[in-house]
């Protein structure tokens, strides 16, 4: 399965899925998330995951409502995550095949598109 760019990652939609198709094997994986900087595999692959020092609690709502937007956009949900005040972290998986998926790679490329303001 050849990588994709960000660029044509994030020109993409997500399709919707029901299951029947296969996840991506951990090889696959981790040869896209090459393309896509501070994204890493977790749950033995099943999953990506990416964290943000951001400069505030504000700051990580206020990302956490563009990634809704993106995400309700392309019918794709990540998980959010927030604690200690600005620590935030994304983990994406595709729910109906309890692995990675495409769209999973579409919606991580979406969410780097965002500006975030870390911590200095
Ligand atoms: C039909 C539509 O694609 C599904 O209901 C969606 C909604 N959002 C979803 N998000 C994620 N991450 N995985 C899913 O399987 C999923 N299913």
């Amino acid at each position: 399965m050849a990588a994709q760019s960000t660029t044509e990652l994030a020109k993409k939609k997500c399709q919707p899925c029901e299951g029947g198709v296969e996840p991506y094997a951990a090889r696959d994986a981790e040869q896209q998330l090459a393309q896509l900087p501070g994204w890493r595999l977790t749950h033995d692959g099943q999953r990506i995951r990416k964290d943000w020092n951001v400069k505030n609690f504000m700051v990580g709502i206020k990302f956490f409502d563009e990634v809704a937007r993106i995400a309700e956009a392309d019918q794709h949900h990540p998980d959010l995550h927030l604690e200690g005040y600005r620590r935030v972290w994304i983990e994406i998986f595709t729910h109906a095949i309890g692995g990675l998926s495409e769209n999973d790679f579409i919606l991580a490329a979406k969410i780097d598109q965002i500006p975030v303001d870390a911590k200095k």
